[in-house]
């Protein structure tokens, strides 16, 4: 049974699918403390936050079960990447939930800063008919800057454009091609603040994008600009903003998050006439949190049943119809790297993947991840394929990745060799309609066996009768052959043999197999 934690208010509505589902026990506790967090988190298999719970490091530490953090919503600041990503923790979240939402908190917060909703409101209701002070603005005809056209920043820019604005776009990853679909004119986030009547900012807070409206732009906007910020406090400079109020460049400005939240009640913002606030509600719509929930339910069953998913945060997004293609390798990858991980002695230095024939035209990153992860696994605690690349590059492993231009027999091909201090080692492995996962070279020898369950890898010089000896070695000391495979280069050379045993032999039984006459070496181990 797995169990659930959900830290944070979430939609019901939309985690009905973890209540309903047999495998999975669900426990609400909002308002929890870090350390209230810690002594608790043991029991759980996942933790399905909001923006409120901070996921730190510590929290992790004590997860010992945590196989996935599932974050409602878009922003993941509040979870610390880097220590989930150590962990092997899986990270996702919903970016697509809560889109339309925040995009409509961002008009409903525009039309207000336009038309001082909130302020002539706030007169009304105390009793003042104050027709004079609350002169507005129209959009119509206004130049509307954009920073950040991702999902909510190109919705905000469509529905801008229905109300008749220009508009300007900054975005380190919008193309001419793109903006020009959605009509949107590209420009500098100096020209946007030199241009625009309305501003509004729709990227993540990273170091880049940290006060991406400073001193230096709001001294270059035009008198009477507006700005609104419903993405993450920061990404507007609070202090910088307030002075461009006080000069009068600012005419308004609408903030839906703040540097810190929640701010403090001296916070500049909360009494300033010309400022309006709200607390982080861009996602706040039933629809965006049932939304969200349903969305990160899904991925949260995917994870604990060890099925795909498709919105890691701590992993390279993949699509669809890459994930359908590659998902029938991932066993043979994880084989491959497992099976090469315990023949190969030595601390390993580089693993080089080769891919070849229906592979080599798909990117096999996800399948790099399974054939690192089985290499590392014998070897390492808690290798998952979300660190699998990280302990790697920890531990100074080099991964090279191949794709064969040469013709192969096999349709599709995964050759995998492992170098150490000690020695280098080889495997391929193919996936043959109908028959599954085999493994077809080790070495430079030929083989062609399911890999499964306890096996033997002998090296041996190709001599009549060993075969038999072996045979009876294990046969008398109890170890049932259920399959056996050998390869040779030349007749007579050195050859190798693959053994499927019913139980793993005893430490001894290995020895004695050693000591056979043209036994060069044994391994034994399990897939
Ligand atoms: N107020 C609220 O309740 C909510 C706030 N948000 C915030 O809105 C932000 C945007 O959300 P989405 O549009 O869904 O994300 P998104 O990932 O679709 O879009 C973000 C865009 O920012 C761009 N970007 C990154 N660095 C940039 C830079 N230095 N300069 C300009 N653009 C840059 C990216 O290229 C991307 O296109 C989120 O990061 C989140 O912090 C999201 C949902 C609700
Ligand atoms: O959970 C919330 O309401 C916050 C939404 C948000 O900021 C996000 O999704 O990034």
């Amino acid at each position: 049974m797995f169990k659930v934690l959900v830290s944070d208010p979430i939609s019901d509505q939309g985690i009905g699918l973890l209540y309903e589902a047999q495998d999975v026990e669900v426990e609400k506790k909002t308002g929890l403390s870090e350390d209230e967090l810690v002594a608790i988190i043991g029991e759980y298999d996942a933790l399905l936050v909001r923006s409120q719970t901070k996921v730190t490091e510590r929290i992790m530490n004590a997860g010992d079960r945590l196989k996935v953090i599932g974050r409602a919503g878009v922003g993941v600041d509040n979870i610390d990447l880097e220590a989930a990503t150590k962990r092997g923790i899986v990270v996702i979240n919903a970016p697509d939930g809560n889109t339309i939402a925040t995009c409509e908190h961002t008009f409903a917060m525009m039309m207000s800063v336009a038309r001082s909703i909130p302020q002539a409101y706030k007169k009304t209701v105390g009793g003042e008919w104050d027709r004079k002070t609350f002169v507005g603005v129209e959009l119509r005809n206004k130049v509307l800057g954009v920073i950040g056209m991702g999902r909510i920043g190109s919705e905000v820019a469509k529905r801008a454009k229905a109300f008749g604005m220009d508009i300007l776009g900054y975005d380190p990853f919008l193309t001419e091609e793109r903006a020009e679909k959605i009509g949107v004119k590209l420009a500098t986030v100096n020209e946007i603040a030199q241009q625009a009547d309305f501003i509004t900012v729709h990227t993540p807070l990273t170091p880049e994008t940290r006060h991406i409206l400073g001193p230096a732009q709001f001294a270059m906007m035009k008198k009477g600009v507006r700005v609104i910020n419903c993405a993450r406090g920061g990404i507007i400079d609070e202090a910088a903003l307030v002075d461009a109020v006080n000069q009068g460049i600012v005419a308004g400005a609408a903030f839906d998050v703040f540097e810190e939240e929640p701010p403090t009640a001296d916070h500049p913002f909360l009494n300033n006439p010309k400022i309006i606030v709200t607390p982080h509600l861009g996602a706040s719509t039933v629809e965006a949190q049932e939304n969200v929930a349903i969305d990160v339910s899904e991925e949260v069953l995917h994870i604990l049943r060890n099925e795909p998913f498709k919105n890691a945060v701590n992993m390279p997004a993949v699509p669809a119809n890459v994930l359908n293609k590659l998902q029938p390798y991932f066993d043979l990858g994880e084989k491959l790297g497992r099976f090469l991980g315990q023949i190969t002695e030595g601390a390993i230095r580089e693993i080089v993947i080769n891919y070849a024939g229906d592979l080599v035209d798909v990117d096999t990153t996800p399948l790099t991840r399974y054939i690192v992860r089985g290499v590392l696994g014998n070897r390492l605690e808690g290798v998952n394929i979300v660190n699998a690349m990280h302990l790697a590059k920890t531990r100074e492993v080099n991964i090279v990745i191949q794709k064969a231009t040469a013709v192969t027999s096999f349709t599709n091909l995964v050759t995998v060799t492992l170098k150490t201090k000690a020695e280098e080692r080889v495997a391929a492995g193919t996936l043959l309609a109908g028959y599954g996962d085999r493994i077809v070279q080790i070495d430079q020898y030929p083989v062609d066996f399911a890999p499964a369950g306890s096996m033997m890898l002998i090296s041996h010089n190709d001599k009549p009768g060993i075969i038999g000896r072996v045979g009876t070695l294990l046969g008398s000391n109890d170890v049932n052959i259920a399959t056996m495979q050998v390869g040779r280069k030349v007749v007579g050379g050195s050859a190798i043999m693959v053994l499927t045993v019913d139980k793993p032999a005893s430490q001894d039984v290995l020895t004695e197999l050693a000591k056979l006459p043209e036994i060069v070496g044994v391994r034994q181990f399990t897939i």
